[in-house]
């Protein structure tokens, strides 16, 4: 390892702290990372030098103003972008200098996704779509139908396994998306907008659904949003404004309605009203 990734940056994850004891070590180290679209008379640098860590059996929150650089990051994490530079280790190896082999790998085994339309198969119904990410992942057939069902059960969706998407409601349909994101125990879930496409009792559902996942099953999760009440579910909130990381706020032992209170205080300076930040 270089010195590139042992070198912390100072004031913005230095010393974050695990949710649970799950572990101490870092699963994801991003360091210094840039993107820049386009070339000579339209350039953006939409990631501008991010770092940060997180610890496995986080629940991290990304916030920002629209355009501030949350997707790039998640799109540099999950491997959709490539960095202009700096480097992304996930539990302890380079993705930026993988080969695209070894990025199909670890999209495959590490990464869990969840996005804002739950992106599950029509032509599958609901055991099919979450048992598909168990046989990509090469899972022994006779472990399948225990392994599905168990976690169907788990996040409240056992009833509809056996129903295709057209046939669920909007919270079911992202809840048998968290059961596939979360079925293959990815090092990390990463979760753009899970709640954007749902109504307010249905989202209130979800997050509860992924604070389970996390405090439960030791689930690390990150997850973009510009909903202040759903990044109050979270262990902790980065704040992204021009492609940097603004600020940083941890729950600790604060109360969720707390946590929702400093968050929103934080939006307020960045961009206003709670709407702006998006
Ligand atoms: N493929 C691309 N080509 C050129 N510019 C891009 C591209 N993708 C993103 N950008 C620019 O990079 C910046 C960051 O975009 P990004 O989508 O990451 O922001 P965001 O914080 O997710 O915004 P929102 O909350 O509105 O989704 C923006 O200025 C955007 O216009």
């Amino acid at each position: 390892m270089t010195e590139v990734y042992a070198t912390p940056t100072p004031g913005v994850y230095a010393g974050a702290v695990p949710y649970g004891a799950h572990a101490s070590q870092p699963i994801l180290s991003v360091r210094q990372i840039e993107k820049v679209f386009g070339s000579r008379d339209s350039v953006t640098h939409a990631l501008a030098g991010v770092s940060f860590d997180v610890a496995a059996g986080e629940f991290v929150g990304i916030m920002g103003p629209s355009g501030s650089g949350k997707t790039t990051l998640l799109n540099c994490i999950s491997t959709i972008d490539a960095v202009t530079s700096g480097h992304i280790l996930v539990g302890g190896r380079d993705i930026t200098t993988m080969s695209k082999r070894q990025l199909a790998k670890f999209r495959r085994d590490d990464l869990g996704f969840i996005f804002q339309d739950s992106n599950l198969l029509d032509t599958l119904n609901g055991y099919e779509n979450i048992a598909l990410a168990l046989t990509i992942k090469r899972e022994s057939p006779a472990r399948i139908p225990q392994m599905v069902e168990d976690m169907a059960r788990t996040l409240g969706v056992g009833d509809v396994l056996k129903k295709y998407p057209y046939q669920m409601s909007g919270g079911q349909k992202q809840r048998v998306a968290a059961a596939r994101a979360m079925v293959s125990d990815p090092k990390l879930i990463l979760a753009d907008e899970p709640t954007g496409a749902l109504d307010s009792r249905s989202a209130a559902v979800m997050l509860e659904m992924l604070e389970m996942m996390n405090h439960q099953l030791g689930a690390t999760i990150m997850m973009v949003t510009h909903d202040a009440f759903a990044a109050s579910f979270t262990n902790r909130v980065l704040f992204i404004k021009d492609g940097s990381v603004f600020n940083e706020l941890r729950r600790g032992d604060a109360s969720r309605d707390e946590f929702f209170a400093r968050i929103m205080e934080v939006v307020s300076f960045l961009g206003g009203e709670a709407g702006h930040v998006a």
